[in-house]
Parts: C-alpha cells; sequence; structure tokens
C-alpha cells in the first residue's frame, strides 16, 4: 500500500517562534508549557500567527473478538450501542466538541451491529469484528490495510470540510486488551506493565485479562519473531483492533496534510505508536490531548516522548480527552499570534537576566 508522504516539520519555524515569543509581554517563559505548545503549531503552520479554526473528531469504532474472552466490565453490544448514541448526539464526545469547537464524525471499520445511514456516519466496515487475538490473528494484513486507508480517507473528508485541527476518538468494547498488546509488541515491555482495567474490570478479570495479553504476545512472536523489530503493519494485524487500524490512518493523513493532531487515552495513543512505526515524521504533528488513567498510557507518551495537555484523570475514550485539550491549543495559538511585543506596547524589558 502506498504511505502518506509526510513532510518534517521545520525546526527553523520553532527556532523563530521561539524568538518572537521571547518578545511577548510577558517574562520570560512565564507561559511555560502553553509557549512549547505555540511555537511546535507555528513550525506545523509554518506561521508566526498560527490560528486553530475548526476542529474535528473521528470517532473510530470496532468490536473485538478478544471481548469473548471476558477482558471487559461491558458486554461487546455496547460497541453498537454507542455508535448510535453517538450519531443521536447523547454522548460525552458530542457535548465535549460542541464546547470545544470541533465536528463529531463516526467512523465504522468493524461494528458487528447493524446501522443506520446517517451523514455523520462513515461506513467502511472490514469485517465485522476482529478475530480473537488471544487464538488467531485480529485481522489480515490486507483487512489492516484496508482500515488503515478507511482512516485516512475519513481524515481527508473532515478536512475538506473545513477541519484544521484533527482528533482521533475510539469506540470497541475489548479495545484496551489490543491496545495492551500492541503498546507491549512496540515498546518491548511486559503485559503486566500495560495491562489496565479499561472499562472497570474487578481483580478476577484483570489477572485473566494479563493471561490473554500474554498469550496473545507468545502467539504473535512465534509468527513475527521479536515484535518490536518486526514489520509494523504485521503486528498491527496479528495483535489489532480494526479501529485502531484506523486510527493510524487518521493520524497519518493529518500529518500529510500538514494539521496538528491530537491523541487521545490509550486505544487512541496504539494507534498514534503504529502511526509512527508507519511514518516516523508523524510524530511532530502529534499532541497529547490528555493523559488517561489506563497505567499503560504514560508509557506510550514516554515512548513518543510527549507531554499531556491536561490530566484529568479521564478514562472514557471516544476522543474526548484530546478534544477538551482543544481550547488550550487554541490558546496557545491566540497568545503567539495576538499579544503585543515589549517594543510594541512600550512596556520595559527585564532589568536583569532574561
Ligand atoms: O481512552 C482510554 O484511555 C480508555 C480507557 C479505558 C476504557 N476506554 C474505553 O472503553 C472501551 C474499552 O474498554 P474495555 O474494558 O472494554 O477494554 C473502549 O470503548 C474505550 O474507548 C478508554
Ligand atoms: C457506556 C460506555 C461508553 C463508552 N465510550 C467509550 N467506551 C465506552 C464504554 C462504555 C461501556
Amino acid at each position: 500500500m502506498q504511505l502518506p508522504n509526510v513532510s518534517p516539520v521545520d525546526p527553523g519555524w520553532l527556532e523563530a517562534a521561539w524568538a518572537r515569543q521571547d518578545q511577548l509581554t510577558k517574562p520570560r517563559r512565564a507561559l511555560a508549557y502553553l509557549e512549547e505548545l505555540s511555537v511546535r503549531l507555528a513550525a506545523i503552520q509554518r506561521s508566526l500567527r498560527p490560528e486553530l479554526g475548526q476542529g474535528a473528531v473521528i470517532v473510530c469504532a470496532a468490536d473485538h473478538g478478544v471481548a469473548a474472552e471476558g477482558v471487559s466490565a461491558y458486554p461487546p453490544e455496547v460497541t453498537g450501542q454507542m455508535v448510535l448514541n453517538f450519531l443521536r448526539g447523547g454522548a460525552a464526545i458530542n457535548q465535549i466538541a460542541q464546547v470545544a469547537g470541533a465536528e463529531v464524525y463516526v467512523l465504522d471499520v468493524g461494528v458487528r451491529a447493524d446501522l443506520p445511514a446517517h451523514e455523520r456516519l462513515i461506513a467502511a466496515r472490514v469485517r465485522p469484528g476482529s478475530g480473537n487475538l488471544r487464538l488467531e490473528p485480529a485481522m489480515t494484513r490486507a483487512q489492516a490495510e484496508q482500515a488503515l486507508e478507511a482512516g485516512m480517507e475519513a481524515a481527508r473528508r473532515a478536512i475538506r470540510e473545513g477541519a484544521t485541527l484533527l482528533a482521533a476518538g475510539d469506540m470497541g468494547i475489548g479495545n484496551t486488551t489490543a491496545a495492551a498488546a500492541l503498546t507491549a509488541a512496540w515498546l518491548g515491555l511486559p503485559a503486566e506493565a500495560v495491562t489496565g482495567r479499561g472499562t472497570g474490570v474487578d481483580d478476577a478479570r484483570y489477572h485473566h485479562k494479563v493471561g490473554v495479553v500474554k498469550q496473545a504476545l507468545r502467539r504473535a512472536e512465534q509468527r513475527l519473531g521479536d515484535l518490536a523489530q518486526a514489520d509494523p503493519l504485521a503486528v498491527l494485524a496479528a495483535l489489532g483492533g480494526l479501529e485502531i487500524a484506523a486510527i493510524a490512518g487518521v493520524f497519518l493523513a493529518g500529518a500529510e496534510a500538514r494539521l496538528p493532531i491530537v491523541t487521545d487515552g490509550f486505544p487512541v495513543t496504539a494507534g498514534a505508536l503504529a502511526a509512527v512505526r508507519l511514518a516516523p515524521r508523524v510524530r511532530g504533528y502529534l499532541f497529547a490531548g490528555h493523559r488517561s488513567a489506563e497505567p499503560g498510557h504514560h508509557r506510550q507518551l514516554e515512548a513518543l516522548g510527549l507531554k499531556p495537555v491536561l490530566e484529568l484523570g479521564l478514562r472514557l475514550g471516544e476522543g474526548t480527552g484530546a478534544v477538551l485539550s482543544f481550547p488550550i491549543l487554541r490558546a496557545a495559538a491566540g497568545v503567539l499570534a495576538g499579544m503585543a511585543t515589549f517594543e510594541e506596547a512600550g512596556v520595559g524589558p527585564a532589568v536583569e537576566g532574561s
């Protein structure tokens, strides 16, 4: 398959943006992390006056064969039921997106339930749910490519329809098991380090879930060898998540279009890891919207070298933490674009140091 051509973020623009940031009317670096965000946005947009307009979140949805193992606190039917809820505007992401200035798109790459046609539903089902990754590959390589392409296409539609700031969200009962397996594979970590309680499983289910992740990793290693070194698309197909593959596609197409792309929690960041494995330059466009309560999420963010904008203890998914960060990202851009310099405002510079 043809992967998008992602241009590098130009360090010259970062330097120029820092130079402007340091002339603005505030004690040097007083806006701290907001300044770091602003210079990255400037470099991505190749402008010292960055501006974030319309946002969009693409909520990628799919079912997981591994849900049959009893690894979630909720039944698999909830995936399709929640997709209907997104389309009716009744989910957390709908309310948060409204406040944050983001359109919500729902992308079905593998939901089992019948879904009605809807203008905000992108119907691109690759198969009705993934295989049970404890026992079999989650999908074929061709299916992984198809899901990835569906994510890219969905992102391109959102961009055509005006999005200049792009997030991915996820919906899929069982997907923290797939995300744990992928994260363990790519970061070379043991199952225990990246397996969490997802929707809130009890101790017995949690221990069983760790066992399932271990078996999935063993099975994949037997076929592919060292998973950290193996072809990333083969690992994605083995351990899955159709929606995780689609999320990787959303980030690839967002980076190709030189837009800021924002991660959500643990399953979405597994998609970001996949995208960066496939095209390392994607990293320059990524922002971590928040840090989820899922314990493996900080390992993913560490590996990507991303510091989260928010830390609210969320563990919902749907893109909620990503979209919640939009107002902060907009403020970061606004500060760099609109503040007066010391010279323009006639404000005295620092007395000492700088
Ligand atoms: O975003 C997160 O970090 C996150 C953490 C825990 C659960 N979730 C959501 O809950 C579902 C997966 O949880 P589970 O227990 O079914 O694997 C899926 O729909 C995710 O969007 C999401
Ligand atoms: C109700 C519910 C809503 C969700 N949204 C994302 N994952 C979810 C999981 C459940 C169980």
